[in-house]
């Protein structure tokens, strides 16, 4: 399928329908399907709602007058509803916890085989995240980054850098990859996890 990069980091299917919204009320660009539906594990929630006429953009607008950008302030508007299919933000935030957590219980000296589990977990995982424009730049950065699993330190720093290459994409801050122990296995030298 041919696609089209847009400034969100977000790629378009070139099928989308004639007459829908190419960009929603955030500001990004929305994601249609091969079958000219909007995704929804690659949209937020703000913009599928949007597409499918249960929110106006002037809702939106009209409520945040004088913001920087619509994206910046249109998250924190919505609500997360309650046991609903996952936008791309709360399926990315779970899968980073996943990821993450999984670098954190990874042996310090792994064995061969579970080196190579996880390598293949990792790329298995590229292959099948149901955001398909999010898992395809995933598999362009493990092909040219290449996942360090030789210890737990190394696939945690590894892991880290892949999240802050989405952190950048997306105009988030970077993580300081020397902390990434202390969020996903210590918990901070100040306490406040314990
Ligand atoms: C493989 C993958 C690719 C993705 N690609 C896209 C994409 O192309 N477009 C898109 O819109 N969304 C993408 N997402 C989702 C996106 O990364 C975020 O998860 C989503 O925008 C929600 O962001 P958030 O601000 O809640 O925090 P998240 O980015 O989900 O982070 C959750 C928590 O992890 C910690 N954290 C942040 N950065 C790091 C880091 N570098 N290392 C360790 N811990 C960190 C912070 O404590 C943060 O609160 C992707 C997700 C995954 C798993």
């Amino acid at each position: 399928m041919s696609s089209e990069k847009v400034e969100t980091g977000a790629t378009k299917a070139t099928g989308a329908p004639h007459g829908v919204p190419v960009l929603g009320a955030s500001g990004r660009r929305i994601v249609y399907d091969e079958n000219g539906k909007p995704c929804r594990s690659c949209n937020t929630l703000l913009d599928f709602k949007m597409v499918a006429g249960k929110q106006k953009a002037s809702d939106v607008t009209s409520k945040t007058a004088g913001a920087a950008t619509l994206a910046s302030i249109a998250a924190p508007a919505q609500q997360e509803p309650k046991d609903c299919p996952p936008d791309v933000e709360q399926l990315g935030r779970s899968s980073w916890t996943l990821l993450h957590s999984i670098a954190a219980t990874y042996p310090e000296t792994p064995s061969q085989e579970q080196q190579s589990d996880l390598k293949s977990f990792v790329n298995i995982f590229s292959r099948i995240y149901p955001c398909w424009f999010c898992a395809g730049d995933f598999r362009e950065y493990i092909k040219r980054e290449e996942p360090k699993v030789k210890t737990q330190e190394e696939f945690g720093k590894w892991l880290c850098d892949a999240h802050n290459e989405v952190n950048v994409k997306l105009g988030k801050p970077k993580f300081d990859c020397n902390l990434w122990k202390q969020r996903w296995k210590d918990g901070w030298e100040d306490g406040s996890c314990d």
